[in-house]
Protein backbone atom coordinates (compact mmCIF):
# COMPACT_ATOMS: atom_id res chain seq x y z
CA UNK A 1 0.00 0.00 0.00
CA UNK A 2 1.14 3.37 -0.81
CA UNK A 3 1.41 5.63 1.70
CA UNK A 4 0.20 8.50 -0.49
CA UNK A 5 -2.42 6.80 -1.91
CA UNK A 6 -6.05 6.48 -0.81
CA UNK A 7 -6.05 2.43 -0.70
CA UNK A 8 -7.44 0.85 1.98
CA UNK A 9 -8.58 2.65 5.11
CA UNK A 10 -6.40 2.08 7.54
CA UNK A 11 -8.79 2.80 10.43
CA UNK A 12 -11.93 0.81 9.22
CA UNK A 13 -11.23 -2.21 11.26
CA UNK A 14 -13.72 -5.10 12.21
CA UNK A 15 -15.88 -4.37 15.10
CA UNK A 16 -13.63 -6.61 17.09
CA UNK A 17 -10.50 -4.57 16.47
CA UNK A 18 -9.46 -1.04 17.37
CA UNK A 19 -12.48 0.49 17.88
CA UNK A 20 -13.20 -1.58 21.14
CA UNK A 21 -10.26 0.51 22.28
CA UNK A 22 -12.67 3.08 23.06
CA UNK A 23 -14.37 1.94 26.28
CA UNK A 24 -18.20 2.39 25.88
CA UNK A 25 -18.35 4.92 22.81
CA UNK A 26 -21.43 7.00 22.33
CA UNK A 27 -22.01 6.71 18.61
CA UNK A 28 -20.34 3.29 16.98
CA UNK A 29 -20.24 2.54 13.03
CA UNK A 30 -19.71 -1.14 11.95
CA UNK A 31 -19.12 -1.59 8.54
CA UNK A 32 -21.86 0.94 7.44
CA UNK A 33 -22.66 1.40 3.83
CA UNK A 34 -24.63 4.62 2.68
CA UNK A 35 -26.04 5.38 -0.22
CA UNK A 36 -29.61 5.95 -2.29
CA UNK A 37 -30.98 3.24 -4.03
CA UNK A 38 -28.63 1.30 -5.65
CA UNK A 39 -26.13 3.40 -5.86
CA UNK A 40 -23.42 2.84 -3.07
CA UNK A 41 -21.97 6.77 -1.85
CA UNK A 42 -19.73 5.45 1.19
CA UNK A 43 -18.79 1.86 2.34
CA UNK A 44 -17.27 -0.01 5.00
CA UNK A 45 -17.45 2.83 7.44
CA UNK A 46 -16.47 1.87 11.06
CA UNK A 47 -15.77 3.76 13.86
CA UNK A 48 -16.97 5.22 17.40
CA UNK A 49 -17.58 8.90 19.05
CA UNK A 50 -16.34 8.98 22.15
CA UNK A 51 -18.96 10.54 24.87
CA UNK A 52 -19.06 13.88 25.59
CA UNK A 53 -16.38 14.52 22.05
CA UNK A 54 -16.76 17.04 18.95
CA UNK A 55 -17.00 14.57 16.56
CA UNK A 56 -16.31 16.31 12.98
CA UNK A 57 -16.91 13.94 9.64
CA UNK A 58 -15.20 15.91 7.04
CA UNK A 59 -14.61 15.21 3.42
CA UNK A 60 -14.15 16.94 0.13
CA UNK A 61 -17.56 18.12 -1.88
CA UNK A 62 -19.58 15.10 -2.76
CA UNK A 63 -17.87 12.76 -0.65
CA UNK A 64 -21.02 11.79 1.56
CA UNK A 65 -20.40 13.94 4.69
CA UNK A 66 -24.49 14.44 4.73
CA UNK A 67 -25.63 11.41 3.46
CA UNK A 68 -24.06 9.93 6.26
CA UNK A 69 -25.46 12.30 8.20
CA UNK A 70 -29.11 11.41 7.23
CA UNK A 71 -28.29 8.05 7.94
CA UNK A 72 -27.06 9.21 11.43
CA UNK A 73 -30.24 11.23 12.18
CA UNK A 74 -32.67 8.75 11.22
CA UNK A 75 -33.60 9.81 7.66
CA UNK A 76 -31.71 7.40 5.12
CA UNK A 77 -31.49 3.81 6.35
CA UNK A 78 -27.95 2.37 5.74
CA UNK A 79 -27.29 -0.16 3.04
CA UNK A 80 -25.33 -1.98 4.72
CA UNK A 81 -23.74 -2.74 8.56
CA UNK A 82 -25.01 -0.87 12.07
CA UNK A 83 -24.90 2.16 13.65
CA UNK A 84 -25.61 1.82 17.27
CA UNK A 85 -26.23 4.72 20.23
CA UNK A 86 -24.98 3.97 23.54
CA UNK A 87 -24.83 0.52 22.05
CA UNK A 88 -28.22 -0.16 20.34
CA UNK A 89 -28.66 -0.77 16.96
CA UNK A 90 -30.88 1.85 15.89
CA UNK A 91 -31.61 0.60 12.65
CA UNK A 92 -32.42 -2.74 13.79
CA UNK A 93 -34.81 -1.45 16.39
CA UNK A 94 -38.73 -1.19 16.02
CA UNK A 95 -40.45 1.89 14.82
CA UNK A 96 -41.12 3.57 18.44
CA UNK A 97 -37.90 2.79 20.02
CA UNK A 98 -36.42 4.49 16.89
CA UNK A 99 -38.71 7.38 17.38
CA UNK A 100 -37.52 7.44 21.23
CA UNK A 101 -34.11 7.33 20.23
CA UNK A 102 -34.38 10.33 17.05
CA UNK A 103 -35.72 12.61 20.45
CA UNK A 104 -32.99 12.19 22.12
CA UNK A 105 -30.49 13.19 19.22
CA UNK A 106 -30.83 17.38 18.59
CA UNK A 107 -30.09 18.13 15.06
CA UNK A 108 -29.33 21.53 13.71
CA UNK A 109 -29.96 22.18 10.27
CA UNK A 110 -27.89 23.84 7.54
CA UNK A 111 -30.43 26.86 6.76
CA UNK A 112 -31.33 27.09 10.49
CA UNK A 113 -34.73 25.79 9.08
CA UNK A 114 -37.02 28.40 10.68
CA UNK A 115 -40.59 28.74 10.58
CA UNK A 116 -40.74 32.41 8.80
CA UNK A 117 -44.13 32.88 10.49
CA UNK A 118 -43.27 31.92 14.26
CA UNK A 119 -41.29 34.38 16.44
CA UNK A 120 -37.90 32.62 17.85
CA UNK A 121 -39.45 31.42 21.05
CA UNK A 122 -42.24 30.10 18.75
CA UNK A 123 -39.74 27.90 16.85
CA UNK A 124 -38.06 26.44 19.44
CA UNK A 125 -41.09 25.94 21.36
CA UNK A 126 -42.29 23.40 18.47
CA UNK A 127 -40.59 20.30 19.52
CA UNK A 128 -41.62 20.60 23.57
CA UNK A 129 -45.29 20.98 21.90
CA UNK A 130 -44.72 18.30 19.18
CA UNK A 131 -43.03 16.08 21.81
CA UNK A 132 -43.48 16.43 25.38
CA UNK A 133 -46.84 17.04 27.85
CA UNK A 134 -45.47 20.59 29.07
CA UNK A 135 -48.19 23.28 30.15
CA UNK A 136 -48.29 26.03 28.43
CA UNK A 137 -46.15 28.20 30.86
CA UNK A 138 -43.43 25.24 30.93
CA UNK A 139 -42.94 25.16 27.38
CA UNK A 140 -42.67 29.40 27.42
CA UNK A 141 -40.08 29.24 30.28
CA UNK A 142 -37.42 25.93 28.47
CA UNK A 143 -38.11 28.13 25.24
CA UNK A 144 -36.86 31.57 26.90
CA UNK A 145 -33.88 29.36 28.59
CA UNK A 146 -33.04 27.41 25.19
CA UNK A 147 -32.83 31.13 24.07
CA UNK A 148 -30.42 32.12 26.35
CA UNK A 149 -27.93 30.04 26.42
CA UNK A 150 -27.48 30.73 22.82
CA UNK A 151 -27.41 34.75 23.24
CA UNK A 152 -30.87 35.02 22.65
CA UNK A 153 -32.98 35.83 24.93
CA UNK A 154 -33.81 39.36 24.39
CA UNK A 155 -34.68 38.73 20.70
CA UNK A 156 -37.60 36.18 21.48
CA UNK A 157 -40.51 37.93 20.10
CA UNK A 158 -38.65 38.25 16.72
CA UNK A 159 -38.98 37.26 13.62
CA UNK A 160 -36.71 35.11 11.43
CA UNK A 161 -36.56 37.39 9.12
CA UNK A 162 -35.85 39.93 11.67
CA UNK A 163 -32.58 38.80 12.40
CA UNK A 164 -29.01 38.36 11.43
CA UNK A 165 -28.10 34.60 9.41
CA UNK A 166 -25.60 33.91 12.27
CA UNK A 167 -28.23 34.63 14.78
CA UNK A 168 -30.94 32.44 13.04
CA UNK A 169 -27.96 29.38 12.79
CA UNK A 170 -27.99 30.03 16.82
CA UNK A 171 -31.89 29.58 17.01
CA UNK A 172 -31.57 26.31 15.33
CA UNK A 173 -29.56 25.71 18.22
CA UNK A 174 -31.92 26.08 20.38
CA UNK A 175 -34.38 24.88 18.94
CA UNK A 176 -31.73 21.24 18.71
CA UNK A 177 -31.40 21.57 22.66
CA UNK A 178 -34.87 21.92 23.18
CA UNK A 179 -35.80 18.16 24.53
CA UNK A 180 -32.23 18.11 26.34
CA UNK A 181 -30.36 16.01 23.51
CA UNK A 182 -27.07 14.31 24.58
CA UNK A 183 -26.45 14.14 21.16
CA UNK A 184 -26.25 17.54 19.00
CA UNK A 185 -26.02 16.97 14.96
CA UNK A 186 -24.66 20.18 12.98
CA UNK A 187 -24.79 20.11 9.83
CA UNK A 188 -22.35 22.66 7.70
CA UNK A 189 -23.01 25.47 10.76
CA UNK A 190 -20.84 27.52 9.35
CA UNK A 191 -22.16 27.71 5.88
CA UNK A 192 -23.30 30.78 4.95
CA UNK A 193 -21.66 33.00 7.50
CA UNK A 194 -18.85 35.41 7.25
CA UNK A 195 -16.01 34.52 9.12
CA UNK A 196 -16.10 36.15 12.56
CA UNK A 197 -20.01 34.74 12.74
CA UNK A 198 -18.75 31.11 11.90
CA UNK A 199 -16.30 31.23 14.93
CA UNK A 200 -19.02 32.82 17.35
CA UNK A 201 -20.62 29.56 16.10
CA UNK A 202 -17.67 27.57 17.32
CA UNK A 203 -17.63 29.14 20.40
CA UNK A 204 -20.83 28.38 21.16
CA UNK A 205 -20.50 24.51 19.90
CA UNK A 206 -17.18 24.35 22.66
CA UNK A 207 -19.49 26.22 25.11
CA UNK A 208 -22.40 24.09 24.93
CA UNK A 209 -20.49 20.86 25.03
CA UNK A 210 -18.42 22.12 28.18
CA UNK A 211 -22.04 23.27 30.01
CA UNK A 212 -24.36 20.33 28.67
CA UNK A 213 -21.57 17.32 28.28
CA UNK A 214 -23.40 16.77 24.77
CA UNK A 215 -21.58 14.56 22.31
CA UNK A 216 -21.59 17.06 19.01
CA UNK A 217 -21.21 15.68 15.51
CA UNK A 218 -20.47 18.43 13.02
CA UNK A 219 -19.90 17.93 9.27
CA UNK A 220 -18.24 20.76 7.66
CA UNK A 221 -15.51 20.91 5.39
CA UNK A 222 -14.46 24.48 7.04
CA UNK A 223 -10.86 24.16 8.34
CA UNK A 224 -10.99 27.04 10.78
CA UNK A 225 -14.13 24.88 12.54
CA UNK A 226 -12.37 21.73 12.66
CA UNK A 227 -9.12 22.95 13.80
CA UNK A 228 -11.48 25.26 16.16
CA UNK A 229 -13.48 22.45 18.04
CA UNK A 230 -12.71 19.12 16.56
CA UNK A 231 -12.24 16.41 19.68
CA UNK A 232 -11.99 13.52 16.78
CA UNK A 233 -13.05 13.18 12.81
CA UNK A 234 -13.37 11.02 10.42
CA UNK A 235 -11.98 11.49 6.79
CA UNK A 236 -14.13 10.74 3.75
CA UNK A 237 -12.77 10.22 0.41
CA UNK A 238 -14.98 10.50 -2.79
CA UNK A 239 -12.50 8.79 -5.11
CA UNK A 240 -12.58 5.07 -3.27
CA UNK A 241 -15.91 5.58 -1.74
CA UNK A 242 -14.59 4.98 2.05
CA UNK A 243 -13.10 6.53 5.35
CA UNK A 244 -9.61 7.24 4.61
CA UNK A 245 -8.76 7.74 8.29
CA UNK A 246 -10.07 8.82 12.19
CA UNK A 247 -8.48 11.11 14.25
CA UNK A 248 -7.49 14.52 16.03
CA UNK A 249 -7.64 16.81 12.95
CA UNK A 250 -4.59 18.70 14.07
CA UNK A 251 -2.47 15.19 14.56
CA UNK A 252 -3.56 14.32 11.26
CA UNK A 253 -2.38 17.30 9.70
CA UNK A 254 1.42 16.59 10.55
CA UNK A 255 1.28 12.94 11.01
CA UNK A 256 -1.27 11.43 8.72
CA UNK A 257 0.01 9.19 6.48
CA UNK A 258 -2.54 9.59 3.65
CA UNK A 259 -1.15 12.79 1.72
CA UNK A 260 -4.76 13.49 0.39
CA UNK A 261 -5.68 13.92 4.42
CA UNK A 262 -2.51 16.31 4.83
CA UNK A 263 -3.20 18.42 1.65
CA UNK A 264 -7.18 18.48 2.61
CA UNK A 265 -6.10 19.74 6.23
CA UNK A 266 -3.46 22.21 4.77
CA UNK A 267 -4.88 23.34 2.08
CA UNK A 268 -2.23 21.73 -0.61
CA UNK A 269 0.46 23.46 1.37
CA UNK A 270 2.58 21.59 3.30
N1 LIG B 1 -31.21 12.34 -2.76
C1 LIG B 1 -30.16 11.91 -3.47
N2 LIG B 1 -30.32 10.95 -4.42
C2 LIG B 1 -29.28 10.50 -5.14
N3 LIG B 1 -28.01 10.93 -4.98
C3 LIG B 1 -27.80 11.87 -4.07
C4 LIG B 1 -28.85 12.41 -3.27
N4 LIG B 1 -28.31 13.34 -2.43
C5 LIG B 1 -27.00 13.37 -2.71
N5 LIG B 1 -26.68 12.51 -3.67
C6 LIG B 1 -25.35 12.25 -4.22
O1 LIG B 1 -24.56 11.70 -3.19
C7 LIG B 1 -23.20 12.14 -3.29
C8 LIG B 1 -22.75 12.67 -1.96
O2 LIG B 1 -23.52 13.83 -1.67
P1 LIG B 1 -23.47 14.50 -0.22
O3 LIG B 1 -24.35 15.69 -0.27
O4 LIG B 1 -23.73 13.48 0.82
O5 LIG B 1 -21.93 14.92 -0.15
P2 LIG B 1 -21.24 15.99 0.81
O6 LIG B 1 -19.92 15.42 1.17
O7 LIG B 1 -22.15 16.35 1.92
O8 LIG B 1 -21.05 17.20 -0.20
P3 LIG B 1 -20.93 18.79 0.06
O9 LIG B 1 -19.73 19.03 0.92
O10 LIG B 1 -20.74 19.34 -1.31
O11 LIG B 1 -22.22 19.24 0.71
C9 LIG B 1 -23.18 13.18 -4.42
O12 LIG B 1 -22.68 12.54 -5.57
C10 LIG B 1 -24.63 13.53 -4.60
O13 LIG B 1 -24.90 13.85 -5.95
Amino acid sequence: MSPDGPTKPPSAAPLSEPISEQADPHILLDAVSVGYGETVIQRDLSFGVRRGDVFVIMGGSGSGKSTLMRSLIGLLAPQAGRILFDGESFWDALQHERTRRMRRNGVMYQSGALWSSMTLEENVALPLEQYTNLRRSQIHEVAVYKLALVGLSAYCDYYPSEISGGMRKRVGVARAMALDPDILFFDEPSAGLDPLSARLLDDLILELRESLGATMVVVTHDLASIFAIADDSVFLDAATQTMLTTGNPRDLREHCEIKLVRDFLSRGGE
